[in-house]
């Protein structure tokens, strides 16, 4: 990707993120084509210069951003792709784009999830059905919910590319007078354990909803960053700093904020919700719901240690009981 000035961006995806990316870039010198699925989302912004579902305190530049239905417009012309919906969404949102439709484009994904058809991580997963090279495709990762953003709330962003030439071209794109953002090469490191960190909310929240306190909650995000470690270095062993932003930093905001969906979602479960109610009671994706089955699929192979993963695998996939799975846990951590 060239690094000059302006950028033709596209951005996949209506929700909260996105919205909050949109709102980044726009502070800088991009023109942003924003696709969402949501016709009535999509005219609500034409006409109102806000989307009425996410952050609708946020106000959309209409010189700046161009909002649209179809994913091939969306396409056209840009130099940059961001994908900004859940993982388990983003082959539906693609659906209609080959890969001569990312010929020369710079793919960023902003989602911290698994495919879950396929167990993948997102950037595998454009790189293998898009043919995406290495080079050209980035993720964008760090402590940083989309609430915070809206508010102007002073965030940090880690860029990670295998190509740090990448990696910096789109830091600089998402550098502005609230955030900063740092470009790096552990693309792995950095995917997998923004995906482990929403699991391991899921079991903060589901610990902290059957009554379990602060005392409790800061052995299990210890144990975690040992379990990330672990299942991390079995995949893509490299020397890397676990106690850097992207990692420890990501698990901090999502295990603690009031914000997180994985959190509330787990707080929900351990309140006794079923999975389908706590669905419907949230207007967002907690997407380590998705991941824990990719991760626990993965696992299998790798057969590290990781009884935190497996606890809350056990309770969302097998029907295992919030307070059996935490007793068993409570036992192991140290
Ligand atoms: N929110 C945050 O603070 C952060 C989120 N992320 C990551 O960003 C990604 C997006 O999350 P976020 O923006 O929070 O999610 P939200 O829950 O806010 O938004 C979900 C988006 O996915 C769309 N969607 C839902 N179901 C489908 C479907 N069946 N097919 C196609 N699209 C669908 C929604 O469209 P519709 O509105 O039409 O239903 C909406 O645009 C996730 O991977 C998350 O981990 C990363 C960092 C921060
Ligand atoms: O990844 C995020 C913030 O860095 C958002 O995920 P949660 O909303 O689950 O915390």
């Amino acid at each position: 990707m060239k690094v000059s000035q302006p950028t033709r961006l596209t951005m996949v995806g209506g929700g909260s993120w996105a919205t909050a990316l949109v709102k980044i870039l726009s502070e800088n010198n991009v023109t942003i084509k924003w696709w969402m699925r949501s016709q009535v989302d999509a005219d609500h912004i034409k006409k109102y210069n806000h989307n009425r579902s996410y952050l609708s305190d946020v106000q959309i530049n209409p010189r700046r951003v161009k909002v649209c239905t179809r994913i091939r417009d969306a396409f056209r012309d840009s130099e940059v792709i961001i994908l900004a919906v859940p993982a388990a969404f983003v082959g539906e949102a693609l659906r209609g784009i080959q890969p001569q439709h990312f010929a020369g484009k710079t793919v960023v994904s902003a989602i911290k999830g698994m495919i879950p058809a396929t167990n993948q991580l997102v950037t595998d997963w454009v790189s293998d059905q898009y043919d995406v090279p290495a080079a050209q495709i980035a993720v964008i990762a760090g402590p940083c919910h989309a609430e915070e953003v809206a508010l102007e709330k002073q965030s940090y962003l880690t860029i990670a590319s295998q190509d740090v030439a990448c990696a910096t071209a789109v830091a600089d794109l998402l550098r502005c007078r609230f955030v900063q953002t740092t470009p790096v090469d552990d693309i792995y490191g950095i995917e997998y354990s923004a995906v482990m960190k929403n699991i391991i909310a899921l079991a903060c929240g589901i610990t902290h909803g059957l009554g379990y306190g602060d005392n409790f909650q800061a052995v299990l995000v210890s144990n975690a960053m040992q379990e990330i470690r672990r299942f991390v270095d079995a995949l893509h062993a490299k020397h890397r700093d676990l106690s850097g932003s992207a990692y420890l930093g990501d698990l901090l905001v999502t295990a603690y904020s009031p914000f997180s969906r994985n959190r509330t979602f787990g707080n929900l479960i351990g309140r006794g919700y079923t999975i389908q109610s706590a669905q419907a009671e949230m207007n967002m994706i907690a997407e380590g719901y998705y991941a824990v089955k990719s991760i626990h699929a993965i696992n299998e192979q790798c057969a590290v240690p990781m009884p935190i993963v497996d606890a809350v695998y056990n309770i969302l996939y097998e029907k295992a009981t919030p307070t059996s799975e935490m007793n068993a846990l409570k036992r192991l951590l140290l």
